[in-house]
């Protein structure tokens, strides 16, 4: 239970539409009892009066048949209050949640997210935060309601004769909570594991849907298939006992609500023969009790579904209870750093999963240098890129921009000074325009031309016939390689950060669009600082020092004839032969 706080906190500032769902919700269930009694009542009344022609005369017809029709009028007006209020704070709630746990996530990537799978992710902001609903929809307003409805009809039936209050409150009390906690019992267990399943089949569907084309190539699709197959029955098995458990809690309802109506009516036929009231108040009881336990009606199933609520807060809340990576103080937004330098002093680094990746790196860049960090694939290359982007900070020694210690920048600034542009760097599927104003939300139209001209994308886009509004696709499907590398360049130079970090910029190009590509990137350097982390050799004599890392470490760095002269390794590893 103490994993729905945290949720609970949410719902206050939609208190006024929770609190409004919730009167009306009362309001037409009392109208719903208030009617069917007093329906009974009438009928059975006018059937009395009607056997003699002096009762008949003076029944008064018109107050009651107002009554029914009053509260015909009251149950229809308040379920329809009652459904807009309640809709318009479940979406509410769920737009607050979402924002909530997004807002939770941003601290978490790249470092921390690296744990879940994307499916997983996507299952939990999206299924397990819908079943949250189920607080407020399934379990508070039909509480609420069906506490609301036994005490005012137990209070009415107290008036008539505490003994029949008492008969009626007995089984409110057997089917609101005895049953609902029975069959809490019963679905915990299987809530939670349906959540679990059907969460790991969403997980299982977008993974394979994302890898289709190699299982394709591979001839994987039938294991795959299998493995959703699997999960699919598992869900179903647990589907179908939660029916079960349904099932069995509605029999025992209308059983229970049967017996209630029985049990008041054995206690009150005496009384109409002692003269306690009228024969016609029978029928007014009798349809009294069954129409009241219609409010309690739902919450066997609210409780049963509370395993599945509970089980979702409880993923949401490991998600976002993980310790960010790395934690940014906003406040220290004082220290700016005076030039575009960088330096690494005896940087240690470790991933959290126990891989020495640097090992004491000592790398100074002067402001404006144009530095390759070169070397074997796993030397530690990108996680230098790394920890200068701050996504993660070193284990050991101190890196700094302009003389200032990086984690005492703002993420602001940080994002100002750095800009990474990695093979990874996402291209979002919506349009090239929008792409583009990621990194600069106020560049007008002439900016953005000018860009892509500077990023060598002006033709191309001018031939286009949607222009920038082009859609991208997902992942920058519809662009080719070139032209999507282009694009998060050109993103790079709207952002115009001193610093740039390219890792692997020009991976999976070939020979000529990466020439292109790294002659319009050399065209549009200015004063910028560069650390451009390759593969490729055939660049490196454009650059002005060239640190060459093996194991973890720095071996050497000067400039690539230097290098060549002085270091064996690297004439190696640049397929010199010595
Ligand atoms: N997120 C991570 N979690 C755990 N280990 C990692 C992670 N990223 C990299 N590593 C490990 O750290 C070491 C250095 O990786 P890094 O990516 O920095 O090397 P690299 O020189 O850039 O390699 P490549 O040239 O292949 O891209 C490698 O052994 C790698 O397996």
């Amino acid at each position: 239970m103490r994993d729905l706080w945290p949720f609970v906190r949410l719902f206050w500032p939609q208190r006024i539409w929770i609190a409004g769902g919730l009167l009306c919700g009362l309001a037409t269930m009392v109208a719903s009892v208030g009617l069917l009694a007093l329906s009974g009542w009438f009928l059975s009344a006018a059937a009395f009066a009607g056997l003699s022609a002096l009762s008949a005369k003076e029944f008064n017809f018109f107050t009651p048949s107002a009554g029914v029709r009053g509260f015909a009028i009251m149950r229809t007006g308040g379920r329809y209050a009652e459904r807009i209020l309640s809709h318009e704070a479940t979406l509410r709630l769920l737009a607050a949640l979402r924002v909530w746990f997004y807002r939770a996530l941003e601290p978490l990537a790249p470092a921390t997210l690296q744990r879940y799978r994307s499916g997983d992710l996507l299952t939990r902001i999206v299924n397990d935060i819908d079943t949250l609903d189920n607080l407020y929809i399934r379990v508070l307003l039909p509480s609420v309601v069906a506490l609301g409805v036994a005490t005012l009809a137990g209070a009415f039936l107290w008036w008539l004769h505490p003994s029949l209050a008492l008969v009626f409150w007995l089984f409110v009390l057997l089917a609101g909570l005895a049953l609902p906690t029975f069959s809490s019992h019963l679905g915990y267990r299987v809530g939670k594991v349906m959540q679990l399943h059907s969460a790991r089949l969403r997980t299982h569907i977008v993974e394979d849907v994302q890898g289709l084309a190699d299982l394709k190539v591979y001839g994987a699709e039938a294991n795959h298939r299998q493995r959703v197959l699997r999960e699919s029955e598992a869900l179903l098995k647990q589907q179908e006992r939660m029916a079960r458990i349904s099932g069995f809690n509605n029999a025992m309802l209308t059983l229970l609500s049967g017996l209630a109506a029985l049990v008041a009516l054995f206690i009150a036929i005496p009384m109409t023969q002692a003269g306690h009231f009228d024969g016609a108040m029978l029928a007014l009881i009798a349809f009294g009790i069954l129409a009241a336990f219609e409010s309690v009606m739902p919450l066997p199933l609210a409780w049963q579904y509370l395993g599945r609520t509970m089980e979702s807060a409880r993923r949401l809340l490991e998600v976002i209870r993980q310790r960010p990576a790395v934690t940014f103080n906003d406040q220290l937004d004082n220290m700016t750093p005076s030039e575009p330098s960088i330096s690494f002093q005896q940087v240690s680094f470790t991933y959290p999963a126990g891989t020495v990746a640097l090992q004491d790196v000592d790398l100074h860049i002067a402001a404006g240098e144009k530095v390759a960090i070169v070397g074997p694939s796993g030397s530690g290359k990108t996680t230098i890129a790394h920890l200068l982007s701050r996504f993660w900070d070193p284990r050991r020694g101190t890196i700094t921009i302009g003389g200032c210690d990086l984690r005492h920048l703002s993420e602001v600034q940080l994002r100002d000074t750095v800009t990474l542009v990695s093979q990874k760097s996402h291209i979002f599927c919506a349009t090239l325009r929008d792409n583009l104003l990621l990194a600069n939300p106020q560049a007008d139209e002439a900016t953005l031309w000018q860009t892509l001209e500077r990023a060598q994308l002006h033709d191309f886009v001018k031939a286009l016939p949607e222009g920038l509004d082009t859609w991208t696709g997902e992942g920058g499907s519809r662009l080719s390689g070139g032209q999507a590398r282009r694009l998060i360049l050109a993103r790079a130079l709207l952002k115009n950060s001193p610093i740039w970090i390219l890792d692997e910029p020009t991976e999976g190009l070939d020979t000529t669009t990466e020439q292109q590509f790294l002659h319009t990137l050399f065209a549009n350097m200015g004063g910028k600082t560069l650390v451009l982390i390759t593969h490729r050799t055939s660049e490196l004599a454009r650059m002005d020092r060239v640190c060459f890392m093996v194991d973890s470490r720095v071996e050497a760095v000067g400039s690539h004839a230097e290098l060549i002269q002085q270091c064996e390794r690297y004439r190696r590893f640049v397929g010199m032969s010595s």
